[in-house]
């Protein structure tokens, strides 16, 4: 795979954990929005509940405890007399005008209170108008509260009956019925010691009711509760609720990995590219023998590493200088050396008085700096190649070709007097390809130029054929380039 498939693949999966993590995350906002939403009302009728409520039963203990301590109550009960009995109500009812009150003696059984000590909520009959009236959950939302409050003999502690207070909470339930709740159905149910439990209120959103309530709340003091409905479940909350455990651990999952493919993202973009193409340029010095004086390299790890390399490189620059210097090759074009062009041509001129002709041609690629420049030293490399190849390719087998250094190529044709070393050298020329190759997509239109000598028996150094050729290159460079000239 390569570095920008690789890149591509890590932003898309980037893109995805934040496209998943975001999904998950709203899923959470949704279902928690959805609980808070029916908290809030439930905790709002709890609370605007209970007060009113506790408040109520406290009145009526405290109510209730004072007439069964009285001691007009205490005789009335103990006398057995109803008529006394009937009495201190009377008497009772002058100081509480508002209560409903009546006495229970431990032996009837006519009264469906349940008159078990010391004070009780009950469910109940109201006394106020003479008839009983059950509460039950097909009753309309009738609240009447009902305690029992012991009279007891100081002397033997024994009980003579019971005050039955009675109150119908009239201001109970209009606090219940303008109870707002949109998100939630709660009934006020009442406690009947082992009967099932009856409904005194509703309130609320009753499209949520269904047979069993969802949440149950005790409101302490009391024989009463609320039991609750919440809505249905979502979607959302139910994948939530489902899933919890996976969600969370694939949400902390994605965090991580976006967390760790960003870095890994940034660190690549920032540094290892960088280095990794610093590297890259390096080797690739070393390949052509060359090394320039610096390299960047940003990681503070690769680094010393890499200096390590760097001399090494260096030392083995060296070297094989050392040895190319001997070596009769130039390891770029393939050709001989300078060196070995010098031996040779030393070896022709020997020959000179013998009465051999021999003649050589210097060649130049015309603007090779304009290639290195525009495509790089690699393509200029590519070009000295291909041109030394293209040489080989194209001349005798007796002719000697050298690379003099940069893009300068000479060849000497041996045992070649000027005239036929012109026809060569305009076969060549012929021969040569018009375009080369400098890397993939870049070709290149090969023009060089040429001068041409010959070596004469008069000169008095051997380097004095070259100098001539040389100044006809030059000739030919200034005439416009893409040509041979024949030193005068
Ligand atoms: N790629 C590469 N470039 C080299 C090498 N040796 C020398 N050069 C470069 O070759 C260029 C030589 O350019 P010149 O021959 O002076 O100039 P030119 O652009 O060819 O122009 P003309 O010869 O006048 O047509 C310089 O920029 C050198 O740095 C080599 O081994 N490889």
């Amino acid at each position: 795979m390569n570095l920008s498939l690789a890149r591509l693949c890590l932003f898309a999966l980037l893109i995805l954990e934040i496209i998943s993590g975001a999904a998950i995350y709203s899923l959470y906002k949704i279902s928690s929005n959805e609980e808070t939403d029916s908290k809030a009302d439930l905790i709002n009728a709890s609370r605007s509940i209970s007060v009113p409520i506790t408040s109520l039963a406290n009145t009526l203990r405290e109510t209730a405890t004072r007439i069964a301590q009285h001691p007009q109550t205490i005789r009335a009960l103990k006398s057995g007399s109803e008529s006394e009995r009937i009495a201190q109500l009377e008497n009772i009812r002058t100081f509480y005008p508002d209560a409903n009150i009546q006495w229970a003696l431990p032996n009837d059984t006519t009264t469906s209170i349940p008159l078990t000590p010391p004070l009780s909520v009950v469910y109940s009959r109201t006394m106020q108008d003479g008839r009983d009236e059950l509460i039950n959950n097909a009753a309309p939302a009738l609240l009447t509260l009902t305690l029992a409050q012991p009279v007891m003999d100081p002397v033997n502690k024994a009980i003579l009956g019971f005050v039955v207070i009675n109150n119908r909470g009239v201001e109970l339930q209009s606090i219940f019925k303008s109870l707002q709740m949109q998100n939630t159905f709660v009934e006020l149910q009442q406690s009947n010691n082992n009967a099932p439990y009856s409904t005194l209120m509703r309130a609320g959103n009753s499209h949520l009711k269904t047979d069993n309530f969802q949440e149950l709340k005790d409101l302490p003091g009391t024989a009463w509760r609320l039991a609750v409905w919440h809505p249905p479940m979502s979607t959302a909350k139910h994948v939530v609720s489902t899933f919890q455990e996976y969600l969370i651990v694939w949400l902390a999952l994605s965090a991580f990995l976006c967390a760790t493919i960003g870095g890994l993202y940034f660190f690549s973009k920032k540094y290892l590219a960088h280095d990794i193409n610093t590297i890259l340029t390096f080797f690739s010095d070393i390949r052509h023998a060359r090394l320039r004086k610096t390299y960047t390299i940003k990681l503070t790890d690769i680094h010393p590493n890499f200096e390590i390399m760097y001399r090494l490189g260096k030392l083995m620059l060296g070297k094989h200088k050392q040895v190319s210097d001997f070596a009769s090759i130039d390891f770029l074009s393939q050709t001989n050396n300078r060196r070995s062009f010098e031996t040779k041509q030393s070896e022709v001129f020997k020959t000179l008085a013998e009465g051999w002709a021999h003649s050589l041609l210097i060649l130049d690629i015309d603007n090779f700096k304009y290639v290195n420049d525009t495509h790089g030293h690699d393509a200029g490399d590519a070009l000295i190649i291909q041109f030394g190849k293209a040489l080989k390719e194209h001349l005798r087998g007796s002719d000697f070709i050298a690379r003099l250094g940069g893009d300068e190529f000479c060849v000497i044709f041996p045992n070649t007097p000027l005239k036929r070393a012109t026809e060569l050298a305009e076969r060549l020329r012929e021969k040569m390809p018009s375009e080369l190759q400098l890397k993939e997509g870049v070709m290149h239109k090969l023009h060089w130029s040429g001068g041409l000598s010959e070596y004469r028996k008069s000169d008095t150094s051997e380097n004095m054929a070259l100098a001539r050729a040389d100044s006809a290159l030059l000739e030919a460079k200034r005439a416009g380039r893409n040509k041979t000239m024949l030193a005068a």
